[in-house]
């Protein structure tokens, strides 16, 4: 006789149930079904599906026997087409189906489901898929977690990247000028922050004005209008108080769309989003500050506060070393006292023009113009007064004179001015309005009135031919030109 342990595995053996599968199907946390599908297209539905989809979806199994729609209209709108060209394409070539895509829950919710099935010709033509659909929601995060973990690191090498390229540019810059680089530092940050408008203003000594000195746009984005490109920094406007708090606590300011409309200048207030302002600061003084415009309100990154600071840490480095470099260049090639050029400056640059003067004909003239009994200032006012003159008269200079002028301190109170491609006849007319103004300056030390007059020697560069020695002639030239003013009763002056 049997055991009860033979019966039992006896009766484990032997066909399963007439249930078995169903009770298999519905106890599982996939969905099996048989879909059907009419030859003409017409007509589905789903002859068997297991229980779960009351619980999941809150349909009635039985009610999908006889139509399927209601299964259909759980699919996410943005779903749908793809699903359905998949289950046509299905029913032509007879493989098997497989799809994602997002299914409404009882909840409301949407979940990522991914179904897998197989067709089968029936004998009136219409198809019978057998399959299954299971939640996939899980996989997807992780999908996305790691392709915004992926989009992260891209971000994060790129800006790497971005600063390392930038860093260069500014050390080793080439040909390129300082203004050069901060225009590409723009362009390559607000491209790659996706900013549509990138700008450095630069503040005076007391913080009363800023002046704009460099701006990128992005193409379509009209640029910021600044009268004369200098701004009152007056408190009453909401963007001027955001301006002063950043320059009192150093820190970077955002101006969002919940703030007050930004009242700024040129700006139509309904189309900006929000702004960042990052001050700029060299030896631990605000000196300025770079501003992002965005159009696109949240189109920046939530970090981008830190991410700024980088860059302001870098174009603060360069602003300061180049600011130095400056001093550094003043020192050595300016004279201390009136701030004109000095004879070391001076001295190559005639030189050069010289040499381009023979090369291509660029003729130019020059000047010494030398102020008349000067000495008698310094023995009945004193030293100081005279250094005040000589300052009040390298003012008249420099106001006399063109932008491409050079006008340098040549010796005590002797100076030079190169008219650069000016012939005599300029050259003369220029030397009467500066002599008149010298008679006319207004000179004056502790209140006292000191009347002034200067000569002056003028010479060509053409005059003596440009042979070696060229430059030592002209001056010379100059030089006797001015002995001659100052013999024929001082000013006036003497050219060819
Ligand atoms: N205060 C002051 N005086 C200077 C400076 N450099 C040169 N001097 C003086 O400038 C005076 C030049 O005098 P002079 O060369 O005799 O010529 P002048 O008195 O201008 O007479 P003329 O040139 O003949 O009209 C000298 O007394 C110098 O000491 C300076 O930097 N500051």
């Amino acid at each position: 006789m049997a055991s009860w342990k033979d019966q039992q595995a006896a009766s484990a053996d032997a066909a399963p149930p007439p249930d078995f599968f169903r009770k298999l199907a519905d106890s599982g946390s996939g969905i099996f079904y048989t879909y059907w599908r009419s030859r003409d297209g017409t007509a589905h539905r789903f002859p068997y599906v297991s229980e779960q989809v009351r619980d999941l979806f809150g349909l009635d199994p039985a009610e999908l026997q006889t139509d399927g729609n209601a299964l259909f209209a759980l699919i996410h709108p943005e779903d749908a087409q793809d699903l359905g060209q998949s289950i046509l394409d299905s029913a032509q070539s007879l493989n098997p189906w497989q799809c994602r895509a997002r299914l409404r829950l009882a909840s409301g919710e949407y979940a990522w489901y991914e179904g897998f099935s197989r067709p089968e010709r029936q004998s009136d033509g219409s198809l019978l898929w057998y399959g299954q659909f299971h939640d996939i929601q899980h996989y997807k995060e992780l999908e996305q977690e790691l392709r915004a973990s992926e989009a992260e690191y891209s971000f994060q090498a790129g800006f790497q990247n971005l600063v390392a390229r930038l860093s260069r540019n500014f050390i080793q810059p080439g040909p390129k000028t300082m203004d050069d680089c901060i225009d590409e530092l723009l362009n390559d940050v607000g491209e790659y922050l996706r900013a549509d408008r990138g700008y450095l203003y630069a503040f005076d000594d007391d913080y009363e004005s800023m002046t704009k000195t460099h701006l990128w746009c992005r193409g379509g984005i009209p640029s910021l209008v600044d009268p004369d490109q200098t701004i009152y920094l007056d408190e009453g406007l909401p963007w001027h108080q955001k301006i002063v708090w950043m320059i009192r606590n150093n820190q970077v300011v955002f101006t969002g769309s919940e703030v007050e409309r930004l009242t700024r200048e040129g700006e139509d207030a309904s189309t900006l989003a929000s702004v960042f302002n990052v001050p700029l600061s060299v030896q631990g003084r605000v000196v300025g500050f770079m501003g992002l415009d965005f159009y696109v309100d949240g189109s920046w990154r939530e970090d981008l506060d830190d991410l700024l600071i980088i860059l302001s840490g870098l174009l603060s480095g360069v602003l300061e070393r180049h600011l130095l470099e400056e001093r550094l260049v003043n020192q050595s090639l300016k004279d201390p006292l009136t701030g004109l050029y000095n004879r070391r400056y001076l001295m190559p640059r005639l030189n050069e023009m010289i040499q381009r003067a023979d090369r291509y004909q660029e003729d130019f003239c020059l000047a010494i113009i030398d102020i008349d009994h000067f000495k008698r200032i310094n023995d009945t006012l004193g030293h100081m007064a005279g250094d005040a003159v000589l300052c009040q008269f390298a003012e008249i200079l420099k106001r006399e004179t063109r932008g491409a002028d050079i006008v340098a301190r040549y010796g005590g109170e002797e100076f030079v001015v190169v008219f650069p491609d000016q012939g005599s006849r300029e050259t003369a007319l220029a030397m009467g309005r500066i002599l008149q103004a010298v008679r006319d300056g207004g000179f004056s030390f502790q209140g006292k009135d000191i009347p002034l007059t200067a000569s002056a020697g003028l010479a060509a560069a053409c005059e003596k031919g440009v042979c070696e020695g060229a430059l030592d002639e002209v001056l010379g030239l100059a030089d006797t030109r001015l002995y001659q003013a100052k013999q024929a009763g001082r000013n006036q002056f003497v050219d060819s």
